[in-house]
């Protein structure tokens, strides 16, 4: 079984990340990790943290001589800035907590809800977890994953479609020439006019101390039919990816296919008409589905997309009520992201490759990388007898 868990805190010594039940025999760099934690840590709206750090995992186990021996993965990605939180981060008893505790809860972040359910006086023992640097483990677990597709012949890419009110204009699958655009364009985003518009409605938010949220889309090409299944809620692939991507701190929709698109139209507008010849075998025209029916891949390129909200933190003050004196305050901020969408993009491309993952192993099993590939390339061949 495909696991893990992530442990740190934003301001804390590092991330961690225990990947367990990967199959052995898979080639993997460092350097194959970092560019996706790079990608992760650019976009055009995100604050000073990220001129502070640098992410690199480091592997603590599981992988010798470039390649993973089956044994658990640990990987471990160091935060720079604790070099300037180390004393109010200390685990040490006695430490000097108190500088800089924190009692003015931000709208829109789990300062509050947090503070009171755990029955903290201090809000940074929330805060500090619930901060999306946390996804900088996910994104390198993620990308384990990734490399175990593209072993399988999957690929997956991931585009900004939203910023505010622009939307970027993309085909229904991606060109060549939108592929080569995502990666030349500091937003990810396919269409480099709406990218213009994009970035100027980011610096305007900006100037007004505000933020803004958007919409990113993630298609996954070349994955077998069968991948999921309808006999249990918890099994359905859709219900997964719908679970992972909600998982991403901000993120507050997510769809499938047409999605919500798909409740506003007759059926005949939705549903793909299904085709054959000798040659392919199964197929459709169209892919409103988003490449998943009754919780299983169909053979077409799944698409889901993922609303971001605006990032909470904002240097326009919001009024919220102090924790201790319960008086009403306006907020100051020191800094923050104005809009991380792109980044937020690259860790739901990560998620979407675990799941991905989960779901061929689920079906194919196996401990090393010959053996599942084995199993893969003999179900391949089944579905072309269909
Ligand atoms: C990549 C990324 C970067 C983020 N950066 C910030 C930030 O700089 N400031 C902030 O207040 N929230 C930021 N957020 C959003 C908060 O982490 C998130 O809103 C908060 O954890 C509350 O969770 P919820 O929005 O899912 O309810 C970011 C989210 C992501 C995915
Ligand atoms: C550190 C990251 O994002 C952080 C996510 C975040 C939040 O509240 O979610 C708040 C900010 O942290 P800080 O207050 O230290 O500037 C972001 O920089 C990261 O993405 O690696």
């Amino acid at each position: 079984m495909l696991r893990f868990l992530t442990a740190g805190e934003s301001h804390g010594p590092g991330l961690t990340a225990i990947v367990e039940g990967m199959v052995a025999g898979l080639p993997l760099t460092r350097e194959y990790l970092d560019r996706q934690l790079t990608r992760r840590q650019g976009g055009y709206g995100r604050g000073g943290r990220m001129k502070i750090e640098q992410d690199q995992v480091q592997f603590l186990s599981g992988v010798r001589g470039g390649t993973t021996t089956g044994s658990p993965i640990t990987l471990q990605i160091t935060n720079r800035d604790w070099a300037n939180w180390s004393e109010i981060m200390s685990a040490e008893p006695g430490a000097k907590l108190e500088q800089r505790v924190v009692t003015r809860p931000r709208p829109g972040h789990a300062d509050l809800a947090g503070a009171i359910k755990y029955a903290h006086r201090d809000m940074r023992n929330v805060l500090e977890r619930s901060s999306a640097r946390e996804t900088a483990a996910r994104v390198a677990v993620g990308t384990l994953a990734r490399r175990l597709l593209e072993e399988l012949g999957v690929t997956i890419h991931g585009f900004v479609r939203r910023i505010g009110s622009v939307e970027a204009e993309v085909g229904s699958s991606l060109s060549a020439m939108e592929q080569e655009n995502i990666q030349n364009s500091q937003l990810l985003c396919p269409d480099l006019k709406a990218e213009k518009q994009m970035m100027q409605g980011i610096d305007l938010a900006k100037e007004q101390g505000d933020s803004l949220g958007g919409v990113f889309e993630i298609h996954a090409y070349g994955l077998p039919v069968g991948l999921g299944s309808h006999a249990q809620w918890d099994r359905k692939l859709d219900s997964r990816l719908a679970g992972a991507l909600m998982g991403i701190q901000a993120i507050k929709g997510v769809e499938i296919g047409l999605g919500f698109g798909a409740a506003e139209v007759l059926g005949s507008m939705v549903h793909d008409e299904i085709n054959y010849t000798p040659e392919i075998g199964f197929y459709r025209a169209t892919n409103r589905a988003g490449g998943i029916e009754g919780g299983i891949t169909n053979g077409e390129p799944v698409v889901v997309r993922a609303a971001m909200k605006p990032i909470p933190t904002l240097y326009k003050p919001l009024r919220s009520v102090d924790l201790e004196t319960k008086e009403q305050f306006e907020a100051s901020v020191e800094r923050s992201d104005v809009c991380a969408v792109p980044a937020a993009c690259v860790v739901g491309e990560a998620v979407v490759a675990w799941e991905l993952a989960i779901v061929f192993l689920e079906k194919f099993g196996g401990d090393s990388l010959q053996e599942l590939k084995e199993r893969v390339d003999l179900w391949n061949m089944q579905v072309r007898q269909v």
